[in-house]
């Protein structure tokens, strides 16, 4: 299984389709029917017996795509009835409208219709999609609440309406505390997914997430000579069910980078062509974190790792790994001078480490203008300086969870809070780019859903909402050390963290639940022999 796919946001979409509609090969109409149909097509697969289905048809194209489904499942033997709205929708859906309506009828939109269903059936959800732009109001409202609180089978046609398919933001409801959430068990969304499935409430208000393509493949980007108009930056979706299409992002894919994993080397490599990684620790007690980093950092395949606590804690330091070297850092000039050996390669600083240890010897850091990852306490030791993010470079990879980036960021996590009045509302994929255009570095936005960002605007989302075990003690700091081990390597820092986080959730998916964090490193060769297959 590859997994690794590229997103588009809502716009990045209409655009894809306007492009395939303009060159004369495709129509709007033809569009809209294999949208339709593949939607059928997973519902007959799924529910092989035909049975009773109710579709919710709404004002614009996902209602049109609703009136094909219609028809297509009528076809198909199933009983079918059909809520609408009065008001004609685009040419497209007017179409799909009127040829469904030589079958049946359409019944009205509303809540005490749908409740007149009678015992268990399907539901259809095909009243918005890209489209909406602005909370669901009235009799929709009131609809969208009933289904929310049904918990009977429910398909959604693109996404859970009400959904913003740019941020996984509800419109009208705060992330914390939505009123209603409408929890599809089927989300049949077309060509890429995008942002909202991914991000947020997404995951949870889609169910299983199925991508189908409508052929639009020849449309996407492809290179420099692309019109304006070409949807783009990319991002990457890292996700267990995608398979990866060909993409062509300037950062490695997720193929590519298996492929730089197994690389082989000329056979005359030494420890040194895999690159040197020192991991900071601090005084005597409190060095459990940065070992967790170091044994990682060995596995994911750094040639050589140095810990370094201060001289008092070096005995603390001695158990195995035999391979992981100890040397002491005591303060700043000690780390300066370890730094001139151009030979070390990368450094993570924050694990264990101290907020204070981070304040004195991140300026050395910063100078010798190192691969780095700014990990736990660094991050508080940044948050706390007057010009935080001075002297940070693109090679550096700061790891934040929302708490960290909060302190980090003050201003762009209030955003993430407030409750959006319209869309496409402020993702966390935003916050993740404007947090890395700021401080110059990459920024690795931690979360089930994840979110990588490079000050250029290249990002990807990496979704782990099915491994809930992986919030646990020591997880982070197993990460820190991957990616540090990457950078040591010579990954560039989008690619390393990245590559950094699939590794680290692949590796808590095959421990599974009862993980601890000491449970990571190990299982990174089994990775590893995965992923580069
Ligand atoms: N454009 C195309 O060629 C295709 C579009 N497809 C479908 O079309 C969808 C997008 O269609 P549309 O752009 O028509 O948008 P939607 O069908 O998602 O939205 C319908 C309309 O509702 C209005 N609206 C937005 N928020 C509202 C609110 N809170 N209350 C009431 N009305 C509101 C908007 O003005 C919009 O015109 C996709 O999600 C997909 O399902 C597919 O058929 C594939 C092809
Ligand atoms: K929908």
């Amino acid at each position: 299984m590859l997994d690794g796919t590229e997103i588009l946001t809502s716009a990045q979409m209409r655009a894809l389709e306007s492009r395939a509609m303009a060159s004369g090969t495709v129509t709007g109409l033809q569009l809209m029917e294999r949208a339709g149909s593949a939607v059928a097509g997973q519902i007959r697969l799924r529910w092989p017996v035909p049975g009773r289905v109710t579709v919710l048809c709404g004002p614009g194209n996902n209602g049109g795509d609703g009136y094909v489904i219609a028809r297509l499942l009528h076809e198909a033997g199933w009983r079918v009835r059909v809520l609408g709205l009065p008001a004609p929708p685009g040419p497209d859906a007017a179409q799909m409208k009127d040829r469904w309506q030589r079958i049946g009828p359409i019944l009205p939109l509303t809540r005490a219709e749908l409740q007149q269903g009678g015992g268990p059936h399907l539901h259809v959800d095909a009243i918005f999609g890209t489209g909406l732009t602005r909370p669901p109001t009235g009799e929709i409202a009131q609809l969208l609440r009933h289904l929310a609180g049904f918990g009977g089978d429910l398909v959604a046609v693109d996404c859970p309406s009400g959904l913003c398919m740019d941020s996984g933001a509800m419109l009208g409801q705060s992330r914390e505390d939505a009123q209603y959430l409408l929890r599809a068990g089927l989300t049949v969304a077309f060509d890429s997914p995008k942002p909202g499935h991914l991000l947020g409430l997404g995951p949870e208000c889609c169910g299983r997430l199925v991508i189908a393509d409508i052929g639009l493949h020849d449309w996407r980007v492809t290179g420099a000579d692309d019109p304006p108009a070409a949807p783009r930056p990319l991002t990457e979706a890292i996700w267990p069910e995608f398979d990866i299409p060909d993409s062509r992002r300037p950062a490695l894919s997720a193929q590519k980078q298996a492929q730089w994993l197994s690389r082989r080397g000329s056979g005359r490599g030494h420890k040194f062509s895999h690159g040197h990684a020192l991991v900071i620790a601090r005084g005597i007690g409190h060095g459990g974190a940065a070992r967790l980093a170091a044994r990682a950092a060995l596995r994911i395949g750094a040639g050589l790792v140095t810990i370094c606590p201060t001289g008092s804690a070096l005995i603390e330091h001695s158990a195995p790994p035999d391979a992981l070297m100890r040397k002491q850092v005591n303060d700043a000039e000690d780390l300066a001078k370890m730094l001139a050996d151009r030979r070390i390669t990368s450094v993570c600083l924050g694990p264990g480490c101290g907020i204070d240890r981070a304040s004195d010897l991140l300026p050395v850091l910063l100078a010798s203008a190192r691969a780095a990852v700014l990990d736990a306490d660094a991050l508080t030791a940044l948050a706390m300086d007057d010009t935080p993010f001075r002297g940070l470079h693109g090679n550096i990879v700061l790891t934040p969870h929302l708490g960290e980036f909060a302190r980090l960021f003050p201003d762009l996590a209030r955003r993430l809070t407030e409750t959006p009045d319209s869309g496409p509302a402020y993702s966390k994929l935003d916050a993740a780019r404007d947090a890395a255009a700021r401080s110059k570095a990459v920024v690795l936005l931690k979360g089930p859903d994840s979110v990588i960002a490079a000050p250029d605007g290249h990002a990807a989302i990496h979704s782990a909402f099915d491994i809930p075990w992986l919030a646990t003690a020591g997880a982070g700091d197993v990460l820190a050390g991957i990616i540090t081990g990457l950078l040591a390597r010579g990954l560039p820092a989008l690619d390393a963290a990245s590559l950094g986080t699939r590794v680290h959730a692949k590796a808590a998916r095959l421990f599974g639940p009862g993980l601890i964090a000491d449970d990571l490193p190990d299982l990174i060769p089994q990775v590893l022999r995965d992923i580069s297959g």
